[in-house]
């Protein structure tokens, strides 16, 4: 699910630049199409002001590919399921997990265009884009065997790619960045600029997460604790669910500075990592130990 998340948010960078859409609440102030000073008045809140450009919606593509990631997992279970009762079962399955994926993306959908961030076809192109990557990449193999080199390639393949498409077309006197002083000069309050939404931003959190989990994957916390005797218990999985939940709050604490940009890119590169880290690799070890004391002390 975070390689195809991952992937899909990558994707979804790459779209933005190259289709340079704009966004509702800067498009309706410069304009031209609404004579003498008769352009609607859209009212913002403090989510509106996004800096990346507009076209696909990334809150939408990331929701379809993640929720679709989800539900053909879940389905592929009741799949196996023979006899007849089981089909009606399956059948229903289908229907309930299909109707909450939609009733999700519509929400999400709207919610975009309600705050004035998107228009509707923004956000219909990013749920179909969504929906396209997680079917493209879910089924890859390589995925589930990936070594912690493949983690390492891939990431630095994403990266250099970006940089050196935006590098390329500086040179040629195009700046992807061209949404951010419009962002800034149209956004009703300058507190609702947020330097997480830049382009770069998401790239790096991106990055972050996908190393984070090749590490934790690798890791000897990872192979003694999730692959070991416990692995296959359900209390050792449900404390560690439990611990998971517990701990990633405790990141929300965390604030990263935003005074200045190249140490907000590090820190947020940290943050990332440490996240899947976490869930991966030190929460089921501190599990997995303190279940082997406890069973020692109780004989
Ligand atoms: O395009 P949207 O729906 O406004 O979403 C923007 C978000 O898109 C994500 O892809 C980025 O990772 C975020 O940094 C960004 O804020």
């Amino acid at each position: 699910m975070i390689w195809v998340a991952v992937i899909g948010d990558w994707f979804n960078l790459i779209f933005k630049w190259i289709l340079f859409g704009h966004r509702p609440y800067w498009w309706v102030q410069e304009t031209m199409i609404y004579p003498n000073q008769s352009s609607p008045c859209l009212e913002q809140f403090p989510i509106t002001c996004e800096t990346g450009p507009g076209s696909p919606s990334g809150h939408a593509m990331g929701s379809s590919c993640v929720w679709y990631v989800m539900v053909t997992a879940a389905l592929s279970y009741t799949v196996r399921w023979k006899d007849k009762s089981a089909v009606t079962l399956h059948r229903l399955t289908w229907s309930f997990l299909w109707s909450i994926f939609w009733i999700i993306q519509i929400s999400v959908c709207i919610s975009r265009v309600f705050i004035a961030t998107h228009f509707p076809h923004q956000v219909v192109l990013g749920v179909f884009a969504g929906i396209l990557v997680a079917e493209a990449f879910e089924h890859t193999p390589a995925i589930q065997t990936a070594s912690f080199r493949m983690y390492i390639k891939t990431n630095l393949f994403l990266f250099i790619f970006a940089l050196g498409f935006y590098l390329s077309l500086k040179l040629l006197d195009i700046d992807l960045l061209w949404s951010v002083p419009k962002a800034k000069k149209w956004c009703a309050n300058p507190d609702w600029i947020n330097i997480d939404t830049t382009p770069f931003a998401g790239l790096v959190r991106n990055l972050g997460a996908l190393f984070g989990l090749g590490l934790g994957i690798n890791s000897e916390m990872f192979i003694t604790s999730c692959k070991g005797k416990n692995s296959c218990k359900i209390s050792f999985r449900i404390l560690c669910i439990a611990a998971s939940l517990a701990t990633l709050q405790l990141y929300n604490f965390v604030k990263i500075p935003t005074h200045t940009e190249y140490l907000f890119y590090i820190l947020s590169f940290c943050k990332s990592a440490a996240m899947p880290l976490t869930v991966v690799a030190l929460v089921p070890y501190c599990v997995h130990s303190l279940m082997g004391t406890t069973e020692k002390k109780l004989n």
